[in-house]
């Protein structure tokens, strides 16, 4: 579970509005510019680094800043040449049998798995519980909404304040989609990447995941769409009606409706 002792926000002296979002997620925070010598005291930094919002990890040998990039690099990259509707996440969704679909990402993280479903023209509605993980999401969400070349995809994207367990049943959209955070053993921890330690570190595994299968039941028109790492068991202990094998992982499917009925 999130540790919030192990971040802290760091601003300059003129950045009022970092200094405000440590209020608002009630963490420490330190000016940059006059107590540098604090700051490792922290394993985690949140500040602003060429206009972005990032996650710093504190140290020697400290992996890239994070931050949420929906308009560049590997999430580009996946836009142009990832495959379309081919790739398992658009089959596991449906995308190939129905144009248009609203879907819920019920554990939007960096927002790229939502970002690849908005691409391919579903309208995503992102939720995600930890504060400091909404904040990046939130800034890089207006950042890519200023880049024209996807401005229309941007504009089927938005971001909920809440989870989906405020939700109620009458707000239903057609695919609720999971990934929550799995303790990994050994052998798949080496393939995680290094830059995204700080979730494994920070949000930890998400404990209360099987939780979300049923509310996520309720809320699906169509189907509930679940990504899982490889030789995981099935959430909640539910088997799925199908699912879709891939290198590393696998996407669990549980259909409530045929996606060719109205
Ligand atoms: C593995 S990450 C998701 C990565 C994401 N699919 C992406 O493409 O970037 C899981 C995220 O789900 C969030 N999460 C877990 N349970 C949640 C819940 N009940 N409501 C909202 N967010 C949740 C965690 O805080 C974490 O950021």
């Amino acid at each position: 579970m999130f540790t919030p002792s192990t971040l802290a926000v760091a601003y300059r002296n003129s950045e009022t509005h970092i200094r405000d979002l440590a209020q608002r997620l009630q963490l420490p925070k330190y000016r940059l510019t006059s107590e540098l010598k604090f700051v490792t005291d922290y394993d985690y930094l949140l500040m602003h680094q060429d206009d972005a919002l990032v996650i710093a990890k504190t140290g020697k040998g400290a992996p890239k800043p994070v931050s949420v990039e929906l308009a560049s690099g590997a999430v580009d990259h996946r836009r142009k040449f990832g495959g379309g509707k081919g790739q398992d996440i658009a089959k596991a969704c449906g995308l190939t049998k129905r144009q248009g679909l609203t879907i819920f990402d019920a554990t939007a993280g960096l927002g790229r798995d939502a970002f690849v479903l908005a691409s391919l023209g579903c309208n995503v509605t992102l939720y995600e519980r930890v504060g400091f993980v909404r904040e990046l999401l939130c800034d890089g969400v207006d950042r890519a909404k200023m880049v024209v070349d996807i401005a229309d995809i941007m504009e089927r994207i938005s971001l909920a304040l809440d989870t989906i367990f405020e939700v109620e049943e009458e707000e239903c959209v057609d695919v609720v989609y999971l990934d929550p955070m799995f303790p990994h053993n050994d052998k798949s921890s080496a393939a995680v990447k290094k830059e995204m330690a700080f979730f494994r570190d920070l949000v930890g595994h998400d404990a209360d995941a099987d939780s979300l299968l049923p509310k996520a039941m309720l809320l699906a028109r169509y189907r509930v769409v679940v990504k899982r790492p490889k030789g995981a068991p099935y959430l909640n202990g539910e088997e799925p009606s199908f699912r879709l094998d891939g290198k590393s992982g696998r996407f669990d499917i549980y259909v409530k409706r045929s996606l060719d009925h109205n």
